[in-house]
């Protein structure tokens, strides 16, 4: 679908980029020629995906162990990074979830998602944005978002305020730092059912990542379909993308947000839900 070599010569640090949706990205970055540097917080995880990707694509793919929660560990984790060459591009993809009624999350839930979800992906794009700045390079930054950071959605609250607080991060920076040749876009998904979602999101839903006929095309989307639009906002080609989220759910958000389903949830699913964590 992409020229071959589209991305020679970037190098993209992915936060999360150990697994799943942040996995993805990874192999067709490298696929296209990008250099890599990987986050997570599992050595092993990050260790194990860096090595095949780079078995199957040749690329160079640095993998950093780094809790983004952690300013100290945020900064550690770009100086590794600009060591190995200056970071091109950045994606804020690690993030965190938790399916439950908000009269039962404790403020320490709260904070245990937001520190990830908002405060991380804020640290790590001031992080990057500093040392653009500070070298006269140009730089760009993808958030992996939510539709929910349009429509809201109910039982999943601390999830919801911290994409909807990346949005406005994305959307003021992109005026604030565009003098600085630096980027700001994200991406809204709709579900795609990777390991992380069905263990935090769907659980005991294993057949079924969401009710039939939630989206428009009747089914779930692809990692590989959010790797190929995160692609295309990384490349040339949109370069004049600045400050938009693009939805990428099937037309999902235009019927529901998600919560009908949850609404519907009787108290003895909430009560199997908690025990579940
Ligand atoms: C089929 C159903 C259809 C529903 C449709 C909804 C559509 C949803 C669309 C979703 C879109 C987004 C998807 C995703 O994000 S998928 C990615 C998921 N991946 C992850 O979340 C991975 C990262 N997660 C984590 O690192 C951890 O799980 C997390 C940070 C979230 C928590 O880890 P931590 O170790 O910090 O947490 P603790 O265990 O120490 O707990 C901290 C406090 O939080 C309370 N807690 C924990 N779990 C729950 C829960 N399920 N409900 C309520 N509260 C919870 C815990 O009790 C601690 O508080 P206290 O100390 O006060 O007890
Ligand atoms: N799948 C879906 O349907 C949707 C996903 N999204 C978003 O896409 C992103 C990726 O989700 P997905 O791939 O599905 O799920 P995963 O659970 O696979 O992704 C989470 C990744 O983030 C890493 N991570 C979590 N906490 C931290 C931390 N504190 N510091 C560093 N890394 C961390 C995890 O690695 P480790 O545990 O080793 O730290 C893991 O690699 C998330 O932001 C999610 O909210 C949005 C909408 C829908």
């Amino acid at each position: 679908m992409f020229a071959d070599g589209l991305l020679a010569g970037k190098r993209i640090l992915i936060t999360g980029g150990g697994t799943g949706l942040g996995a993805a990205m990874a192999e067709r970055f490298a696929g296209l020629g990008a250099s890599l540097v990987l986050c997570g917080r599992r050595e092993e995880v990050l260790r194990e995906t860096g090595e095949r990707i780079a078995a199957a694509t040749g690329a160079r793919v640095d993998a950093i162990r780094c809790d983004i929660r952690d300013p100290a560990d945020v900064d550690a984790l770009f100086d590794a990074a600009w060591a190995g060459g200056p970071v091109d591009s950045l994606v804020n993809n690690a993030g965190a979830i938790f399916v439950a009624r908000s009269e039962h999350l404790s403020h320490r839930a709260f904070d245990a998602v937001l520190a990830t979800s908002l405060h991380g992906s804020i640290y790590c794009t001031l992080a990057a944005g500093k040392r653009w700045i500070a070298a006269g390079r140009p730089g760009s930054v993808l958030s992996i978002l939510s539709t929910a950071a349009i429509t809201g959605r109910g039982f999943t609250v601390p999830t919801v305020v911290s994409k909807t607080g990346v949005l406005a991060m994305t959307k003021s920076l992109a005026v604030e730092w565009a003098s600085k040749r630096i980027r700001l876009v994200a991406i809204a998904p709709g579900t795609i059912p990777t390991a992380g979602f069905m263990a935090k999101v769907a659980a005991g839903r294993e057949g079924e990542p969401e009710a039939p006929g939630d989206n428009t095309l009747e089914r779930p989307g692809r990692p590989d379909e959010l790797a190929d639009l995160a692609t295309y906002l990384l490349s040339p080609a949109a370069d004049y993308i600045n400050g938009e989220m693009v939805v990428l759910d099937g037309g999902r958000h235009l019927r529901n947000s998600g919560v009908e389903d949850l609404l519907k949830r009787s108290d003895a699913e909430w009560e199997a839900q908690r025990a579940r964590r």
